[in-house]
């Protein structure tokens, strides 16, 4: 019944894309493209401008309809579902740009996003048991701002402002998280600890970074793929990907 070929993996746990192909006014911003991404997998997607990353993201979290292919989510069809029912399944995203309150303290803009939608009655059931501080205490250790809780967010660094979101997002307690571009504009020092944090928040939860820095993609030491015209070009560890011909003729030999 299905003439479909599946790739090798299992389309009831993790993230599962299959032959997904998007057009816009007649251009394949997707072109069959593939890609299983495992339970507790952090994978870094890199590929030149207009590869379709953004594209890709777009259509795991609903705001993108493919025109053809699978998109599962822990066996669920993500392509039968809004944007804000994908959101509840446990996939957040992360944009390039932070949305943090500056007027609100580290500690306040974490509370705001534990309150945010993703079950009322749960986020209560926190509030009333205690636990909420407990959590919040637990995601700044983990964003290392537990020193900055009672600063207002607008004084924060540039890198710690998307620490911060980053932190809003697992709040919601998230099963995978999408980060667009996260260490565009900052410090290699920073650069380094977003790559720790992100190695950390993965193992429990799946994470799919977009980036364009390798220096920082090498430090995921994460499998990588490479969209290239809407589909993978190459898939592995940075060595294999850094040394396929293919790649380096599209993407790293510019
Ligand atoms: N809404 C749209 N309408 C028409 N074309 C679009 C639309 N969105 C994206 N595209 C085109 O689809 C292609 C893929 O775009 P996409 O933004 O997914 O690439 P990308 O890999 O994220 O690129 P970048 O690294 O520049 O962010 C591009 O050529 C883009 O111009």
């Amino acid at each position: 019944m299905n003439a479909v070929a599946l790739p090798e993996g299992d389309s009831t746990t993790g993230l599962y894309l299959d032959g997904v192909s998007v057009v816009f006014d007649g251009f394949r911003a997707l072109n069959n493209l593939s890609l299983i991404v495992e339970p507790g997998e952090l994978r870094a997607v890199i590929g030149p401008n207009g590869a379709g990353k953004t594209t890709m993201m777009d259509v795991i979290t609903g705001k993108t309809r493919p025109g053809s292919g699978i998109v599962r989510f822990g066996g669920r069809d993500l392509t039968r579902m809004d944007e804000a029912a994908i959101a509840n399944l446990g996939i957040g995203r992360k944009f390039q740009k932070p949305t943090v309150f500056d007027a609100l303290t580290v500690f306040e803009n974490l509370e705001l996003a534990l309150k945010a939608p993703r079950g009322p009655i749960a986020c209560l059931r926190w509030v009333l048991r205690g636990e909420a501080r407990t959590r919040i205490e637990r995601t700044m250790a983990e964003i290392g701002l537990t020193e900055r809780a009672a600063d207002l967010a607008g004084l924060l660094s540039h890198g710690q402002r998307q620490w911060l979101e980053i932190g809003m997002l697992l709040m919601q307690d998230p099963r995978l998280l999408l980060v667009d571009e996260p260490v565009a504009g900052m410090t290699d020092h920073e650069t380094e600890q977003t790559a720790a944090l992100l190695v950390g928040i993965a193992g429990t939860r799946s994470v799919v970074v977009v980036e364009h820095d390798l220096e920082f993609v090498k430090a995921l030491g994460s499998r990588v793929t490479v969209l290239h015209e809407g589909s993978v070009l190459s898939e592995g560890s940075i060595t294999h990907v850094q040394n396929d011909p293919r790649v380096i003729e599209v993407y790293l030999g510019r």
